[in-house]
């Protein structure tokens, strides 16, 4: 903690940073729409939630009390007082830090506070942990949002973050992802909402959902297989990266075999444990061929991928041991060229706010650098 005050002291992550204006492709007869900057992304949520006219589904992993999250609360609170039916998830450890009051919302909004501690963790700790880490919105069952972004006034400027919105029938795949975890976890005093199947399959946008208690972990698959059939580019975007054995072996294979993988992090993300274990890969991923590039001065949250033009995914997972097997995640995975141009794009543009990181500078990195490393790599199995 104090490390981290200190280097938040030092470097403040608060510089400008370029942003793309939100971009739409047609996935069969649905619309996704990327989100690049949090002050467009929260005004489409917000807009959304004033349309709504049935029911809203709104989940997050942290939801700051600050101007941002009053937003969001109101808006919640202005539907539930027209009669709109809005059901709320949010993560209780996630939220520690900000006052209980600010969770007090209008008795008509239903609201599942995701607890920390669960039934079962001595009997199956596996099962029973893990946080709820997942960032969705679904209104009507017409429009839908996943991405990175949690809620909060630092992320609607300051952040570099991803999110999609679904506007069309693929919107089933983040209802039902909602659905599921609501019917799972509400409490006795919650209603039961209706499970209702998919009416169309859209075999090219669909969601992967990891749930811990049913000790299902699809993203990690997701990823394997995509990088696995690489054979032209790889690029990935990650706030925290820190690859467990088989996603560096797929990553270092594809570059073997010819593919440019290129990996974006920021050079100094909101967390030094999570920076330092990163580092930690850096010199395997070099050596393998894999580019990396540091994005400068400002936090990026990003978490996607693209794959030879042709796949995508955009969700909540990191690419580290909590998100891939620890925590309720949820990613799209999209194949289509139109959505993977658009990712590119704004890979590319991201790169202008990059530094490559060769494998002379890293070798040349300072001994006390190289120590910090090997004392964090023990933590590795737990993040
Ligand atoms: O867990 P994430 O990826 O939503 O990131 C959250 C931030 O790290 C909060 O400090």
């Amino acid at each position: 903690m104090a490390a981290e005050r200190l280097r938040r002291h030092r470097h403040p992550l608060d510089a400008p940073f370029p942003t793309a204006a939100p971009a739409d492709n047609t996935v069969g007869a649905t619309t996704t729409t990327v989100y690049t900057f949090g002050d467009d992304l929260y005004a489409a949520m917000l807009d959304a939630i004033a349309g709504a006219r049935d029911h809203v589904f709104f989940e997050t992993y942290i939801w700051k009390g600050d101007d941002v999250g009053h937003r969001f609360r109101d808006a919640l609170e202005a539907a539930a007082a027209r009669g709109v039916e809005v059901y709320v998830v949010y993560d209780a450890f996630a939220n520690l830090v900000v006052p209980r009051s600010f969770f007090r919302l209008d008795t008509r909004i239903h609201v599942l506070r995701f607890p920390w501690v669960r039934a079962g963790a001595l009997v199956s700790p596996l099962r029973a942990s893990g946080r709820d880490h997942r960032k969705l919105l679904v209104v009507d069952d017409e429009l839908g949002f996943v991405g990175g972004y949690n809620i909060g006034s630092l992320y609607a400027r300051h952040w570099r973050d991803t999110h999609v919105r679904l506007a069309g029938p693929a919107v089933w795949e983040l209802r039902n992802g909602f659905v599921d975890f609501w019917n799972r976890w509400r409490t006795p005093a919650l209603p039961v909402l209706p499970d209702v199947g998919s009416t169309s399959w859209l075999p090219q946008l669909r969601a992967a959902r990891n749930s811990p208690s049913d000790l299902v972990f699809p993203i990690r698959n997701v990823y394997l297989d995509a990088i696995d059939r690489a054979t032209s580019h790889v690029q990935i975007t990650q706030a925290y990266f820190i690859p467990d054995r088989e996603i560096l072996a797929a990553l270092l294979d594809a570059a073997a075999r010819g593919v440019d993988v290129r990996v974006l992090v920021p050079e100094r993300s909101n967390h030094v444990v999570a920076d330092w274990l990163a580092r930690g890969h850096y010199g395997t991923l070099l050596r393998g061929g894999v580019r990396i590039f540091l994005y400068a001065d400002a936090m990026i949250h990003a978490k996607t991928a693209t794959v030879d033009g042709r796949w995508s995914t955009v969700g909540t997972a990191n690419i580290d041991r909590l998100s891939l097997t620890g925590n309720y995640e949820i990613n799209l995975e999209i194949v289509d060229a139109g959505v993977a141009a658009t990712l590119e794009e704004v890979f590319a543009m991201d790169l202008t706010n990059a530094r490559e990181l060769t494998r002379a500078a890293w070798e040349a990195r300072p001994t006390l650098h190289k120590v910090g490393e090997r004392l964090v790599s023990p933590l590795a199995p737990f993040l």
